[in-house]
């Protein structure tokens, strides 16, 4: 697949199928629908002990406004993205990562993938929640004109999957004895935060052997995640890690890589560092990581679009006391979530940097 002008990349309606005989992960499936209307309280359950395992489920998206919203909105930031990526590398450099935000370009390369230094193969663009929600004289720093064409786009994305986000948050907050509005309180959408959507693009394999690393071993450092993808890729390691591996590339637990199958109609929802700190490891955030497709898929750029709910800037990372939820001690050092972040972002390799960056 030649990266040009004249090749259109995303075209989901061309890719051969997720090949047999990998060892996959059978995720369970929760009706967005459902869980919506809050008609269903048994599928609210679900949610609920899937999060306190594995961490990781499809959410299927046909049957309401929102899902419409989001199933059709991924394949448009997705044909965004796609264009974005093909800008050449000086231009897109002028929008890269620094400063005290994840807002931005991040290159190929730009992170390890391993203690040795491996470089990860997957760009992503991250686009800010507050600088696309707010008007356009209200924005702090400039971005390039193909995503500025697509505001408004961009700002139904984000509203719709972070509203779904809390509402995963509510349903999990009342199971754990938590006022839904301690999760509200701290993942208000106008108040600060490094909320974003990530657009990625992973190259097709260049070897048989899958050596490369896309998006290197990782726990979300947010609070919950909403993923969208087409081809195959992600993997999630078959144990589950209760707490965060600040500066830890590998498992801590021993297990194996499992393949997840993209499913058509399905976002895949997962939750993050924020949450199990919440809750004193009671939620689970699942550790994951992306090589190039397998077989035949592999030979098609990847595309991803993310949605990370984190807690506000301002948010103090601390436990919440609640029945559902084993106190753990006192903790003697107040971080808020700005500074969390910064020190899980650095904990990856991502490196948060002052004034114009050389390499
Ligand atoms: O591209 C994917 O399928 C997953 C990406 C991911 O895990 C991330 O960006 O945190
Ligand atoms: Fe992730």
């Amino acid at each position: 697949m030649p990266h040009s002008e004249s090749t259109r990349e995303f075209a989901p309606e061309t890719y051969p199928p997720f090949p047999d005989g990998l060892p996959t992960i059978e995720l369970e499936t929760i009706s967005l629908a459902k869980i919506l209307a809050d008609s269903d309280s048994a599928e609210a359950d679900r949610v609920f002990e899937i999060c306190k395992g594995r961490g990781f489920f499809y959410l299927e998206l046909p049957g309401c406004a929102a899902g419409d919203i989001i199933a059709e909105g991924a394949d448009k930031v997705a044909a965004v993205a796609e264009n974005v990526f093909k800008l050449p590398l000086e231009e897109k450099m002028k929008y890269r990562i620094q400063g005290d935000s994840l807002d931005g370009y991040k290159v190929a390369g730009g992170t390890k993938a391993d203690r040795a230094g491996t470089k990860d193969t997957a760009e992503f663009f991250n686009l800010g929640k507050n600088e696309m929600i707010v008007p356009d004289n209200q924005m702090k720093k400039p971005w390039p004109d193909l995503i500025m064409a697509s505001k408004p786009m961009f700002k139904e994305y984000v509203e719709t999957s972070h509203s779904v986000g809390l509402h995963i948050l509510g349903i999990l907050a009342k199971r754990l004895g938590v006022d839904p509005h301690e999760f509200t309180i701290r993942h208000r959408i106008e108040e600060q935060s490094n909320d974003h959507i990530r657009m990625t693009r992973g190259p097709p394999r260049e070897t048989e052997e899958m050596p490369e690393i896309q998006t290197p071993s990782h726990t979300d450092f947010g609070t919950i995640t909403l993923l969208m993808n087409w081809l195959g890729g992600l993997q999630i390691w078959s144990e589950s890690a209760r707490k965060a591996q600040l500066l830890n590339h590998e498992p801590d637990t021993p297990g194996e890589w499992l393949w997840v199958k993209p499913k058509k109609g399905c976002a895949i929802i997962n939750l993050g560092d924020a949450a199990m700190k919440f809750t004193n490891g009671v939620l689970c955030a699942g550790r994951h990581r992306v090589i190039p497709a397998p077989g035949p898929q592999g030979k098609y750029p990847r595309f991803s679009v993310v949605y990370f709910v984190r807690p506000e800037d301002q948010c103090i990372m601390k436990q919440l006391r609640a029945p559902g939820i084993p106190d753990g001690p006192e903790e003697d050092q107040d971080i808020c979530a700005r500074d969390w972040i910064k020190r899980q972002a650095a904990g990856l390799g991502i490196e948060f940097r002052h004034g114009p960056q050389k390499s």
